[in-house]
């Protein structure tokens, strides 16, 4: 990451706020911290731990004329915001929770989900979390998470929000005594939405996201993601049941459309 962009993170947060680069992608730079913007004493748990929390910062882009680069920053950090904020407010939903944004300067500060795996499995994604039962994917333990995955979106949609890039990196499972819960993160390209498209892309780019990286087990794998995102429209009676028949026809017909444009290269 470079020396400019944290220096002008810096800037934005005072030297008093210590930051730690995590992660840098097409559109944000993430970092941790331990400090909270404005509780002190939220910087520790009862039992003396620091806490982390994330800031995700959108740097200018220099190839866009400065006046469009800050009224789009402002407008997608404000986007990612608002639907993060909202997406807290629906019951059994899990995403991090919003602390803090500067839109202006395209900063949004949030709350850390996850740790690492053990034996250096690395940090609990949804993608090393398989990988870390690889010789054993088959585990009740791994049905249980992709379950409770399939959930966290059928919540998601049913609520008629869509997350727009559901990858096995943007599912974080944190643990709670002794169990995994997915939570969603990274709402870069979330909106609020009531079009089945959007959740039937949702759904297929997250069956090829299981397909690419764990192609032995996805069936099974994407069965399990799918018994759960079924059960939350299922629970609502005959309204629930019609609208999940129309998803799941519009995920079917854009698989199949995907299929065609890969064997047509
Ligand atoms: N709330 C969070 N808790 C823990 N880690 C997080 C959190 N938010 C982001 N991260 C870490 O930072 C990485 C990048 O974050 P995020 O996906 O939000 O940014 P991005 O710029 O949209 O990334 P990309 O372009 O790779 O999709 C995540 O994959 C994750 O490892």
């Amino acid at each position: 990451m470079s020396k400019e962009v944290i220096e002008q993170v810096v800037t934005y947060l005072t030297p008093n706020v210590p930051i730690v680069p995590i992660s840098q992608g097409a559109e944000a730079f993430v970092f941790t911290t331990n400090v909270h913007p404005y509780n002190a004493s939220a910087c520790k748990t009862a039992g003396d731990i620091p806490v982390k929390y994330i800031i995700k910062y959108r740097p200018p882009k220099k190839y866009r004329h400065p006046s469009i680069d800050k009224t789009l920053t402002k407008h997608r950090t404000l986007s990612e915001s608002r639907i993060l904020a909202k997406l807290s407010q629906v019951p059994g939903l899990h995403v991090p929770k919003l602390i803090a944004c500067d839109v202006y300067n395209g900063c949004i500060w949030i709350e850390f989900i996850g740790e690492d795996l053990p034996e250096s499995h690395g940090f609990s994604n949804l993608k090393n979390f398989l990988w870390m039962y690889k010789t054993d994917p088959y585990n009740i333990a791994v049905e249980k998470v992709l379950f409770k995955v399939g959930e966290q979106i059928g919540l998601l949609h049913w609520n008629d929000y869509c997350h727009g890039d559901l990858t096995t990196s943007n599912l974080v499972l944190h643990q709670e005594n002794g169990d995994w819960s997915p939570y969603l993160i990274d709402f870069g390209l979330g909106s609020a939405s009531t079009l089945v498209e959007d959740k039937g892309v949702d759904l297929y780019v997250l069956e090829r996201a299981i397909i690419s990286t764990h192609s032995k087990f996805a069936d099974k794998y994407n069965e399990w993601i799918l018994m759960g995102f079924k059960s939350v429209y299922e629970n609502e009676g005959k309204k629930g049941q019609q609208k999940l028949k129309d998803v799941i026809k519009r995920f079917e017909e854009v698989r199949l459309r995907g299929r065609k444009r890969s064997m047509l290269g």
